[in-house]
């Protein structure tokens, strides 16, 4: 291409540059005039349901920019926007660069303050002192299943779930160089090495296995060594400056981990919510039937049971249940009302926008 026809092009480029900027200063005084009219009538900054809502519109998109662009740019846009009426300090199951970082990142974007904690109690215990609006943690692996801290959690805590995070878990295999032939060890969590296994016995037969505490030192040893491999995800590769030797070496393609965003209050209905209750129920003939007949009688779709085993006697059998619905809605209501007639002991969760 000749050099006059590249640089009309780039002058194009700068004028659609120059009004992005410009429509992107407009809308930050919108949002502050919208944060402004929420200290006046005391509303929560942060609406995950609304930034959903406003995910789903733009990715709908038909022009060439790719979808997942769309995403990533307006994830950061809303970023900056909400630090623009609250800075924003979320506190996450760490250390730095573990999956948990990564929804964390991927929910809140990079203007917020993500502050990383030793345990899940202890994310919990930011959020319930208020050093922390909004925590995020784990709930459950699609090969994995629950994690059981989380729920165990809520069992003792007033808590509430905000949103929920699904993450596609890559696991991509990150060196210093990026080259195959300098592999001579791959590093990661047992978990990680698990779920490449097949991979790994394909590409990689007679190179050492090692088990470490997390996928975030499997990179900072990587980080240390070029014939050391980690087994981790995209932002370990950031922080630790590694190369993809290759990416996506997880032998199941569909693995996901739920995450949730726990909060002080429930957030306000959205276009399509879910409500997540919590119960113990009397040791009884016909209890199970008793405790899902309130929500087949009014049509209430329920997504999820969970039961989890407890140690203190009133708490015996402790059953988790996702529902379609906000706990605003009168006919979500009246079924959890009716269901808190066969049970001991029951407490609503959450409601919070389903994620897709
Ligand atoms: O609509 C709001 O309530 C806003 O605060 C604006 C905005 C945005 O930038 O669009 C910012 C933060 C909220 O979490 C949701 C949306």
């Amino acid at each position: 291409m000749a050099k006059g026809k590249l640089d009309e092009l780039r002058d194009q480029i700068d004028r659609i540059d120059d009004q992005i900027l410009e429509l992107l200063n407009r809308r930050a005084e919108v949002v502050k005039e919208v944060g402004r009219t929420k200290v006046n009538s005391s509303q929560e900054f942060y609406v995950p349901g609304r930034e959903q809502a406003i995910f789903e519109r733009l990715t709908r998109n038909t022009g060439s920019f790719p979808a997942d662009g769309v995403r990533r740019v307006f994830r950061e846009i809303i970023s900056a926007s909400l630090a623009l009426e609250q800075p924003m300090k979320i506190a996450y199951l760490g250390p730095p660069a573990t999956f948990t970082h990564q929804a964390a990142l991927r929910q809140f974007g990079l203007s917020a303050q993500l502050v990383a904690q030793k345990s899940i109690p202890a994310v919990f215990e930011e959020v319930c002192r208020g050093r922390a609006p909004y925590g995020v943690v784990p709930v459950e692996n699609s090969t994995e299943g629950v994690v059981s801290h989380t729920l165990d959690m809520f069992i003792r805590s007033e808590l509430k779930i905000n949103a929920e995070i699904l993450l596609e878990i890559e696991h991509n295999l990150l060196s210093l160089t990026g080259r195959m032939e300098d592999v001579r060890k791959v590093v990661s969590h047992p978990q990680a090495l698990a779920q490449c296994r097949q991979w790994l016995e394909e590409n990689l037969p007679d190179t050492a296995l090692v088990d470490v505490g997390s996928t975030a030192l499997a990179a900072q040893m990587a980080s240390e060594d070029e014939s050391v491999a980690a087994i981790a995800g995209e932002v370990a590769a950031t922080m630790y400056g590694l190369k993809t030797v290759k990416q996506k070496i997880q032998d199941n393609p569909n693995n996901l981990t739920r995450f949730l965003v726990i909060g002080r209050n429930i957030p306000a209905p959205s276009a399509q919510d879910k409500t997540s209750v919590m119960f113990s129920v009397k040791d009884e003939p016909g209890i199970l039937y008793s405790m899902l007949k309130p929500f087949s009688n009014r049509g209430i779709n329920l997504s999820k049971i969970e039961s989890r085993p407890m140690k203190k006697k009133a708490w015996e059998y402790v059953f988790f249940l996702d529902m379609d619905g906000h706990v605003q809605d009168a006919k979500v209501a009246e079924a959890i009302e009716e269901l808190r007639g066969c049970c001991q002991e029951l407490r609503v969760l959450g409601s919070y926008a389903r994620s897709r």
